[in-house]
């Protein structure tokens, strides 16, 4: 896999406006800005970007197509203006289909492979809520600018859930480990500003279009280095947490679909999706 991701980093040429690259997806979309080269990756699923089956799906067919059309670098984001993604859709998860959840985590674990092990460089612009699942993706990215008023974080144990071993080490590769220890335990969402003051955030942007910016600046600073070496040197410092997923996957499938199903969790699980809808109707 990494191989065939590091042919993609020729010298490309630059024009001046900007193209969509996929529409094939329904719940992605991809925007190259060919006057950087830097590609824009939308999710686009109402009302909260709750990572399902089928955006994960489009998440990773989107991230492929960045790589393969040798983009400069690959800014994540919304298309709602106040949730970045609410992580995964419970309803995925709660009372499940036995064929259809197999599959969403598989896609799950592909989207973080294919994500936190990018050969390009890689920035979330967060212009929303970002709990769990979010708070996973732009955690995989290499740079966060964040609006204010909103929040992040690992909130699984609030759920009764257990954050599965790689999100907890993507969320430790970006906190100190003793901070990223008790937020896990706590299940602790940061605002933008406590976000920003424990550098879960890179930056703060006070619209959508100033973070897109403020990624597309931090992938700038990448102009003059040698794009195979970047690839070489960043997949190496996150090798040892793709190759443990890579190496585990299947018992990694098998220990969420044993907790998925425990009565336990289901009924945690429910009792959250009733409580999601009474504060919708308060
Ligand atoms: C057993 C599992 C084992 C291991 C898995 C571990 C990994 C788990 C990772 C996860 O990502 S779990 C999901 C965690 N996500 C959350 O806790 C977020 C919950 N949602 C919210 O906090 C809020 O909805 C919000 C994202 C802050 C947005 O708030 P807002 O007020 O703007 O919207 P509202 O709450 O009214 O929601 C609109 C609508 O969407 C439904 N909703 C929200 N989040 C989810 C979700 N994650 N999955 C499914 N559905 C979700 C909510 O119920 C509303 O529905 P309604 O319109 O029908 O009432």
């Amino acid at each position: 896999m990494m191989r065939s991701k590091l042919m993609n980093l020729v010298p490309r040429a630059v024009a001046t406006t900007s193209r969509q690259m996929s529409t094939a997806t329904k719940l992605t979309t991809v925007q190259v800005d060919d006057k950087t080269g830097i590609a824009t990756l939308t999710m686009n699923r109402p009302p909260v970007n709750g990572l399902n089956l089928e955006l994960l799906r489009d998440i990773h067919q989107s991230i492929e197509e960045i790589e393969g059309n040798k983009s400069r670098g690959l800014i994540l984001t919304s298309s709602n203006p106040t949730i970045f993604s609410a992580g995964l859709d419970i309803f995925e998860m709660y009372k499940p289909d036995k064929e259809r959840i197999r599959a969403f985590w598989t896609a799950l674990q592909d989207v973080w492979l294919a994500l936190y092990g990018s050969s390009v460089p890689t920035a979330a612009a967060i212009n929303g809520h970002s709990p769990a699942g979010g708070c996973l993706l732009a955690t995989s990215c290499e740079y966060r600018v964040m609006l204010p008023k909103y929040t992040i974080g690992l909130n699984e144990t609030k759920l009764g859930i257990v954050a599965p071993k790689w999100f907890m080490s993507t969320f430790e590769s970006v906190l100190p480990r003793r901070l990223a220890e008790r937020a896990l335990n706590q299940g602790r969402m940061f605002t933008t500003e406590e976000a920003l003051a424990v550098g879960l955030v890179d930056e703060v942007a006070n619209s959508k279009e100033e973070a897109i910016a403020k990624c597309a600046q931090f992938i700038g600073t990448f102009a003059k280095v040698n794009p195979l070496a970047r690839a070489l040197t960043k997949q190496q410092l996150r090798a040892e947490e793709l190759k443990q997923l890579e190496d585990e996957r299947v018992q990694d499938l098998e220990k969420f679909i044993f907790f998925v199903n425990q009565p336990a969790v289901q009924k945690g699980l429910g009792i959250y999706l009733e409580s999601l809808k009474k504060k919708a109707t308060k």
